[in-house]
């Protein structure tokens, strides 16, 4: 069906974009953290043509430089290390090329979304579904709060994209409800933040539920010595990736 709906849109490729319900542009002024790049367009970048109509439905036109320059490394499934403020697109320079790698026919949990706050894994499951909207995706956030048996009942349906705190997800995955070895994207968003000392064991014990050729995606506002600690000891292939004006 996925596969009809691609090459039936492939011969209609100069209509398909008008019939896509585009937001109003935002004439905010907007500042160089979110202007400066180097001209590349989100149809540059080989993406499926049901995730580029939630891009473009989501208003946005091109992308930001911290996505111009993550989304097409990600997308070769190396691991990756960025550095970004907040507030410049880094949720979706990691969000794309995590559902690009979806296989939506396939019933299994295929990314991994880690978060440190109840608050941020609402807010990136939220950027899944409205990029995603396209896509028949899955995407369930878990962040404890609630009982295990709610999230169990969840997860008895199919999920593409699981959002949520290390603790909770450690806990799925270790009592069976929740089964990663067949996911090969793990991200970690704050990671400064999820590799503190009260998370970094957790984060390392869910990383062992991957396969092993898991792509592993950091991104953080800052770049503290926990962040390099961890990078090294898990490969030395991570391509580390500044955006030019990201906090230093
Ligand atoms: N390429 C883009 N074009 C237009 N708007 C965008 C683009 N990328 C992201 N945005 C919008 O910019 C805002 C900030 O993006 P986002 O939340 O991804 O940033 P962030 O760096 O993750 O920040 P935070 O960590 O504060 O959430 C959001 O409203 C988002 O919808």
């Amino acid at each position: 069906m996925a596969q009809q709906v691609r090459s039936s849109s492939s011969h209609n490729d100069s209509s398909w974009k008008s019939t896509l319900n585009i937001p109003t542009k935002d004439d905010r002024p907007q500042t160089d953290d979110v202007l400066a790049t180097k001209g590349l367009e989100f149809e540059d970048m080989h993406l499926k043509r049901e995730l580029l109509m939630g891009i473009f439905e989501a208003g946005f036109e091109r992308p930001s430089p911290i996505q111009e320059e993550a989304i097409p490394i990600a997308l070769t499934k190396r691991d990756v290390l960025a550095r970004a403020k907040n507030g410049t697109g880094k949720t979706a320079a990691f969000v794309i090329p995590s559902l690009q790698q979806i296989d939506t026919n396939k019933p299994k949990i295929q990314a991994l979304l880690l978060v440190p706050t109840r608050e941020l894994a609402l807010q990136t499951a939220q950027v899944c579904k409205i990029l995603g909207k396209h896509m028949q995706l899955n995407v369930m956030v878990t962040t404890g709060g609630t009982t295990l048996k709610d999230d169990i009942i969840r997860l008895s349906d199919p999920v593409h994209v699981l959002v949520g705190t290390p603790g909770r997800i450690l806990d799925l995955v270790g009592k069976n409800v929740a089964d990663l070895s067949e996911c090969p994207v793990f991200v970690m968003d704050e990671a400064d933040k999820l590799l503190s000392p009260e998370f970094a064991p957790v984060m390392e014990q869910l990383l062992s539920y991957l396969p092993k050729d898991r792509q592993v995606m950091l991104f953080s506002a800052t770049f503290p010595l926990i962040v390099k600690d961890f990078k090294a000891s898990l490969t030395t292939s991570f391509l580390l990736l500044f955006s030019s004006l990201s906090a230093s």
